[in-house]
């Protein structure tokens, strides 16, 4: 085969996977846990426009990684993510354009949730307006003892508009979403607990998370993509057909090797050693 360009970059083997270079956040994968920091702590890691296309790129690296079993969120300083940039929508003044800024957040958002390994929010402090509604966009959240947790949007005028009147009741309840839409309070981690917000308080939220990771590790891979597909694919459409969702994903894993090994492990009193297929 002719050879047109010089591929410096020959030596990598095929199955490299090639990471973007980011600005706004770091990506690490150490354990099978894929660790996304957000590294803009002078700015609370609010999601400007460019953090918020950096965010996008990270879940294709991540849903193409085979390394990755869990992925974790967080952020460097003293919150999590305080929002969306307020300084940008300040300037937003079409109705279409601002109708494109939600949309474009909530792509995001949803390609967060639509990622295929179980991901987890560690909010190590504020989880604010967009911060929030991208914790939302986790199967699970852990919150620092001290973080703060809130949709303040309507004190700017604004509403929700990255998924968290969607999302928030649907996870909490009409009745707390509305607690937390209307009033815009920062909720304090123990009440978020309280309020089914939030998974674990702990003093350490990414030490927590890690806890949290390694035990879902401890089940087999294809198994928590199937369970994670069934929850996601049933939650918008009626209960039988939601349902037959739920058998049809039940019956692929019937056919996994995995399924093999860990009810095979289960009757020999042994370990299983989950391959992911
Ligand atoms: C669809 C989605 C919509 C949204 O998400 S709307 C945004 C919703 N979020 C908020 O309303 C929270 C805004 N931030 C705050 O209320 C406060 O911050 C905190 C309570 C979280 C922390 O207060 P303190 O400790 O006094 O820090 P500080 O001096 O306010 O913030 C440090 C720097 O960070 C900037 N910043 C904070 N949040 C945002 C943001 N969401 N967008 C843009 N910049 C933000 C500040 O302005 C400041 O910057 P400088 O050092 O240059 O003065």
């Amino acid at each position: 085969m002719a050879h047109e360009h010089d591929h410096s970059h020959e030596e990598v083997p095929a199955f490299a996977l090639e990471v973007p270079e980011f600005e706004f956040l770091r990506y690490e994968v150490a354990e099978g846990i894929a660790w996304v920091t957000f590294t803009r702590p002078k700015a609370l890691n609010a999601l400007a426009a460019d953090v918020l296309r950096e965010i996008a790129e990270v879940t294709e690296v991540i849903a193409e990684d085979p390394e990755v079993k869990v992925a974790v969120f967080t952020g460097e300083g003293k919150a999590f993510v305080a929002g969306a940039d307020i300084s940008e929508i300040n300037a937003l003044k079409d109705v279409f354009i601002g109708r494109e800024f939600a949309l474009a957040g909530q792509e995001v958002m949803n390609h967060i949730a639509a990622l295929p390994v179980p991901t987890i929010a560690a909010i190590n402090g504020y989880a604010l307006g967009g911060g929030l509604e991208l914790a939302l966009a986790c199967d699970l959240r852990v919150a620092a003892t001290k973080a703060k947790l809130g949709l303040p949007e309507v004190g700017l005028g604004l509403i929700p508009g990255f998924g968290g009147t969607q999302r928030l009741p649907r996870l909490v309840g009409v009745g707390r979403a509305f607690d937390l839409i209307l009033t815009g309070r920062h909720v304090p981690a123990e009440e978020a607990l309280a309020l089914g917000l939030v998974n674990r308080v702990a003093d350490d939220a990414v030490a927590a998370a890690r806890e949290l990771a390694q035990a879902i590790m401890k089940n087999s891979p294809v198994a928590l993509a199937l369970a994670k597909e069934a929850v996601a694919r049933g939650a918008d459409v009626p209960l039988p057909e939601a349902l037959e969702i739920e058998a049809d994903l039940f019956g692929m894993t019937v056919t996994t090797h995995d399924m093999r090994e860990g009810t095979a492990a289960f009757l020999e009193k042994r370990a299983p050693e989950f391959k992911g297929e």
